[in-house]
């Protein structure tokens, strides 16, 4: 079941259009990405979801309701890139204020113990390290106890660590049964935690599927790597459909292709019964599929 849908979203501030077009469904228990560069909408598009801002064209429905519904305020759990807590706030304070924003809240102690804040309830908000900080903004995200929980960019800035142990957090966040929305440009994390993925370029999808099905439909290459037992004549590779390239460097081969590459180069040396040592295989990443995808990088 869909709870959220977004059908032809458009959004333009002045003359910059942020979101041309941009349609996706988020069924309930996944977690959602929306993968883009700098500037492709994502965080336009997760605003006008959780009706922080309103669209200039298309349709959003939330749990069946319009996005700025009063009822979804406690149903729909937002953490959004910026954060707006006063620096002298404490973890305590911020948590209480927030408890009182809703009418079923979350036990707020529970939640400061499941994001290991509860040894920084006393800590103002200023004071809390970048990880804590935004393990306070996932607590304030779930603490009207929401069906849906719509993350910006949380792990921006966190080292390594810090966002592994987020990436675990979000997928408790989801073990709850939260219906997870995450924007993010960074792929692992994209390819670690989503069920599905709407990668954004320029304010359109340029395609939406699981971060497996993103790879295989952007048809990247493939690279195998051997050394072959005895002298192997590149045009018994080169033939093979599946091969674009074969090179040599010092006594390893290195065959590029697509397909089912490995198969057919590997059925080819078993005929000429030559065996491939140190064979190793690069599968596409999701990065390569970005690339394909948008035509650039991620980055720029
Ligand atoms: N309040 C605003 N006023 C004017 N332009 C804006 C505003 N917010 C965003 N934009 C512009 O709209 C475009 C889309 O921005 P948006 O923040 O939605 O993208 P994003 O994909 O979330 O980018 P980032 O990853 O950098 O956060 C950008 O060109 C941005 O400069």
């Amino acid at each position: 079941m869909a709870v959220i849908e977004v059908g032809n979203l458009s959004k333009r501030y002045g003359d910059t259009v942020a979101v041309r077009d941009v349609s996706f469904a988020v069924e309930s228990g996944e977690i959602f990405g929306i993968l883009g560069p700098n500037g492709a909408g994502k965080t336009t598009t997760v605003e006008c979801v959780a009706g922080l801002r309103v669209p200039d064209g298309g349709r959003i429905t939330v749990l069946g309701r319009a996005p700025r519904d009063p009822s979804l305020r406690a149903e729909v759990g937002v953490q959004l890139q910026e954060s707006q807590l006063q620096e002298k706030l404490t973890v305590r304070e911020a948590l209480e204020l927030y408890s009182a924003f809703y009418p079923d809240p979350a036990d707020w102690r529970g939640l400061a113990g499941d994001l290991g804040l509860d040894g920084k309830l006393r800590t103002a908000y200023g004071k809390l390290s970048g990880g804590q900080k935004q393990r306070l903004s996932i607590a304030l995200a779930l603490i009207g106890n929401p069906r849906i929980a719509i993350l910006d960019e949380l792990t921006t800035g966190l080292d390594p660590q810090a966002r592994r142990d987020t990436w675990d957090l979000i997928e408790s966040v989801r073990d709850r049964g939260v219906t997870v929305v995450l924007v993010t440009h960074f792929m692992a994390e994209a390819e670690r935690l989503c069920d599905r993925l709407a990668v954004i370029d320029k304010g359109e999808v340029v395609a939406l599927d699981t971060p497996t099905g993103l790879v295989q439909r952007a048809e990247t290459e493939q690279i195998i790597r051997f050394r072959p037992s005895a002298p192997l004549d590149d045009a018994l590779l080169t033939a093979l459909p599946e091969v674009r390239e074969v090179r040599h460097h010092g006594g390893s081969v290195e065959v590029t292709g697509t397909g089912n590459l490995l198969y057919a180069v590997t059925s080819v040396l078993a005929v000429h019964r030559i065996v491939a040592g140190d064979l190793r295989v690069e599968r596409a990443s999701l990065d390569d599929a970005f690339v394909r995808l948008t035509g650039h990088g991620n980055q720029e």
